[in-house]
């Protein structure tokens, strides 16, 4: 039996579903039920992880402190993990973090950028932590572009590399191509995290293990930007059917899934917007700020969203949401 670890995302990633807005209490419920469950790794914070905290990317409902501290009484198994964005989080903050139990931190850089995570990596390394490089956005390079940028980071240490579908905007070739490349060149495990925008996260999330993935993403029912993640519930159930070994409980998982969903802020489906994303191509988390600026400026979100997607635009010009936003009403004001 294949041994697969599970990194949990919802008090994370979900984050973003619920405008960031989890109480501690919440988290500390979820997080000691996933650690019964038997999840390997939880990943806890601000949706754009730390330091993301902001007018920029939306306040959380509490501090990165209390949630860590919160979390972290709730587990005993389980690792806690962080997301730091080079440039949104900085070391100062990953130390705070370390000081509240912190095992793991994940890297996150745009796929083409995985030098700008140099430092980060070698810190966390030199501190004793876990450290993951993150490549965002994936589906914007080619498999060759990826390897590229996965070697960079196992260069600077990083324990495991993930490819990270954070458009959902793969195809299962699209994630055979990229992971089984760099499964294959790589010595490190890789990992995968992908996005529900076309519907296709648990079943891209077995391509990837299928293509060699060790580690993989999922969060209770769904929760996360855009149109979510992979399931975790639904994903667990596939790998038990499909002879993987996850070390975590499918009833105690679906019992959890009941609590989270009357946590939750509006059903995680794929919406008209949301599908626009994976079919755009454009960023996740730029959902929830496209709605806004369509609605200030009297255009469609979806639109916001394609023009996003040409333009290739990545995490970190959120402020390019309102331009595009600007330029399409001047455009309808025109004709
Ligand atoms: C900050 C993003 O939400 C990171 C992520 O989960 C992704 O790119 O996907
Ligand atoms: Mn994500």
């Amino acid at each position: 039996m294949k041994s697969i670890r599970i990194i949990d995302s919802t008090l994370r990633d979900g984050m973003h579903a619920v405008s960031h807005q989890f109480t501690p209490e919440q988290m500390a419920m979820i997080a000691g039920k996933l650690d019964e469950a038997g999840v390997d790794t939880v990943e806890v914070g601000h949706g754009d992880g730390l330091g993301g905290s902001s007018f920029q990317y939306g306040f959380s409902k509490a501090t990165e402190e209390q949630y860590l501290k919160a979390v972290s009484e709730a587990l005993t198994k389980t690792k806690l993990a962080v997301l730091l964005i080079p440039g949104i989080g900085t070391v100062e903050d990953l130390e705070v973090a370390m000081e509240y139990g912190v095992k793991t931190v994940r890297v996150a850089t745009h796929v083409t950028e995985a030098d700008a995570g140099e430092q980060h990596i070698k810190f966390a390394k030199k501190s004793g932590l876990e450290a993951i490089g993150f490549l965002m956005m994936s589906h914007m390079a080619p498999p060759e572009k990826v390897l590229e940028q996965a070697k960079l980071f196992e260069s600077y240490g990083a324990d495991t590399v993930y490819i990270t579908d954070s458009a959902g905007a793969m195809l299962p070739h699209d994630v055979r191509a990229r992971i089984g490349l760099v499964s294959k060149e790589l010595s490190v495990p890789i990992g995968f995290h992908a996005h529900n925008n076309l519907g296709l996260a648990v079943g891209n999330t077995l391509t990837a293990i299928e293509a060699g993935a060790a580690s993989v993403d999922g969060t209770v029912c769904g929760l996360g930007a855009g149109s979510g993640n992979s399931q975790l519930e639904a994903l667990i159930a596939v790998l038990n059917k499909g002879g993987y070994n996850t070390g975590a409980d499918l009833y105690k998982l679906m019992d959890l899934s009941k609590e989270v969903e009357g946590l939750m802020h509006r059903p995680q489906t794929i919406n008209s917007d949301s599908l626009a994303i994976g079919y755009a191509g454009a960023y996740g988390s730029f959902l929830l700020h496209s709605r806004r600026a369509a609605e200030k400026f009297g255009v469609d979100a979806r639109e916001i969203l394609l023009e996003l997607g040409r333009r290739k635009t990545v995490g970190g010009q959120e402020d390019m949401i309102i331009d595009v936003a600007i330029e399409l009403a001047k455009a309808k004001s025109s004709k």
